[in-house]
């Protein structure tokens, strides 16, 4: 079974915020989005949780055993200690982008994200049973990244290279499975997915090297919460790095 409980985090009415009365210091943003993204990082991830900045001004998080309570006080003590406020939605489905549309629907039917009279909304249905495998997270990483990119091309050629086959896959995981793929830093990118094959796996490592020339691998986990099978995924991949093989299951 999979059962993948999906919050999206908004910022509320952020986008007149950034500009009223005048355009703020762009490096005061940068600061408080990455503030804001440590604090959820933080106060989801110590409940099991995982959460992925995106966008920074909309945040996509794994919530399976994170309650309504857990959220209300989210939102509340956001609200308490930064300047903005966050609506969240929070949707559970077998296919994590089927739990994300439903958690975006929620958001978006409570008003514009660029509307004043909209704040601190918060909508949403929440797993009232558990099972070791509902969360399935694909740990993937490129090949050589460091012998192949960081230790040959400046920085921003190796971010290109990385980008692009991070592009490859996330609309590829997208389009064929439903699945969500998020670039967390280095050359990892972790998604969210439903329960798929080894061949399912080597069809999108297969993509990615046709279409971007990347060459991953991939750890996968699966567990009650999107720690437990992430952290099962990081020692799949590290059973490839062994095996030398590219795909991996914990
Ligand atoms: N977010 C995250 N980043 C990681 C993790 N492991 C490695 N990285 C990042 O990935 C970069 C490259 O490390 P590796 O993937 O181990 O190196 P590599 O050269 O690709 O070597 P192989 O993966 O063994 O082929 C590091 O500098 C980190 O930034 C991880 O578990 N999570």
């Amino acid at each position: 079974m999979t059962a993948a409980q999906l919050t999206l985090v908004q910022i509320d009415n952020y986008g007149p915020w950034t500009v009223t009365p005048e355009p703020r210091r762009e490096m005061d943003l940068q600061t408080l989005q990455s503030r804001l993204f440590a604090d959820l990082a933080q106060y989801i991830g110590n409940r099991g949780g995982y959460v992925f900045f995106t966008r920074f001004d909309n945040m996509v998080a794994v919530t399976n055993g994170l309650d309504r309570r857990d959220h209300e006080l989210l939102q509340e003590s956001v609200g308490n200690r930064f300047p903005v406020t966050v609506s969240l939605g929070v949707g559970v489905d077998e296919v994590p982008i089927e739990a994300l549309e439903t958690a975006t629907e929620r958001v978006q039917a409570a008003g514009s994200a660029q509307s004043s009279d909209r704040s601190e909304a918060f909508a949403g249905e929440f797993l009232t049973e558990s099972a070791d495998d509902d969360v399935h997270i694909a740990h993937f990483d490129v090949n050589d990244a460091t012998g192949k990119y960081t230790d040959r091309l400046n920085e921003f050629d190796s971010f290109i290279n990385i980008e692009h086959g991070y592009a490859s896959l996330m609309k590829y995981m997208r389009e064929e499975h439903g699945a969500l793929s998020f670039f967390v830093g280095g050359d990892n990118v972790i998604a969210v997915c439903p329960d798929l094959t080894h061949d399912e796996y080597m069809g999108a490592i297969d993509h990615v090297a046709d279409d971007a020339g990347v060459q991953l691998k991939v750890g996968v986990g699966s567990g009650e919460t999107p720690h437990d099978a992430g952290y099962a995924a990081k020692h799949a991949l590290e059973d490839c790095r062994y095996e030398g093989t590219l795909v991996e299951f914990a």
